[in-house]
């Protein structure tokens, strides 16, 4: 199981590549096994080439390193916060992907203004306040966790499965790491459209009804979308 789960998260990671999500090093997907309560996440810094399953970091949800013969992502700290708190998640990606980075540098949130969006986002996809000098020079990673979790106090993870974190980059989730990489992709494309059609048009919106017509026809109880 735990095998399978280190082949799941390497090819995700591989996945960012094929997918242009990444440049040289600058991201990360992580999956977890909620029985075991262990997590797998990319080794820091080590090259996407030739990158193998067995490269894969293993850590309990405290931290401590149970198997891996490197290092784990330095971002580590952020993404077993996220798993700690958002109890329905199965594995998380962080990119630099340039559309989506942009908004998050300019600390703006994406407003759902198409369907493309509310098919994966049920909303704005919010960006997190600044971080203070202080959490910067602490446990900087930990509290990147923790002003993702304060961001959503009022909002469901399983219904908005991306961040933008201010003046850094995107995170986003799923139910597995395949599944994060997906919302990934998504969150970069919507990012690109969205600041498109602000360009285009100042004024632009979607209607409440049809981001909940979008939303639901995909996702919840009543969800008639696909097989
Ligand atoms: O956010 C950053 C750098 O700004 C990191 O996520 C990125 O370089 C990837 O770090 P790791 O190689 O996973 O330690």
């Amino acid at each position: 199981m735990l095998e399978e789960l280190k082949e799941q998260v390497c090819q995700a990671n591989l996945d960012l590549v094929k997918h242009q999500l990444v440049v040289f090093t600058w991201g990360n997907v992580s999956g977890i096994d909620r029985e075991k309560g262990l997590v797998v996440i990319k080794p820091s810094g080590v090259s996407y080439n030739g990158m193998k399953a067995e490269d894969m970091v293993v850590l309990d949800l405290d931290g401590k390193q149970v198997e891996g013969n490197y290092k784990p992502s330095s971002d580590t700290p952020t993404h077993l916060v996220l798993y700690r708190n958002f109890k329905n998640i199965g594995g998380i990606v962080h990119t630099h992907s340039e559309w989506a980075t942009s908004w998050a540098q300019a600390g703006k949130p994406i407003p759902a203004v198409g369907t493309t969006h509310a098919d994966y986002f049920y909303g704005e996809i919010p960006c997190t306040r600044k971080m203070t000098d202080e959490e910067i020079r602490g446990a900087y990673e930990l509290e990147t966790g923790n002003v993702i979790v304060e961001r959503f106090k009022e909002l469901n993870p399983d219904f908005m499965p991306g961040v933008l974190v201010n003046n850094h980059a995107p995170f986003s989730w799923g139910t597995d790491p395949h599944e994060a990489v997906h919302n990934a992709v998504v969150l970069e494309e919507v990012a690109k459209m969205t600041f498109r059609s602000f360009h285009l048009n100042p004024n632009t919106e979607m209607s409440q009804t049809l981001l909940d017509k979008h939303f639901l026809r995909k996702h919840g109880k009543d969800a008639y979308y696909g097989q």
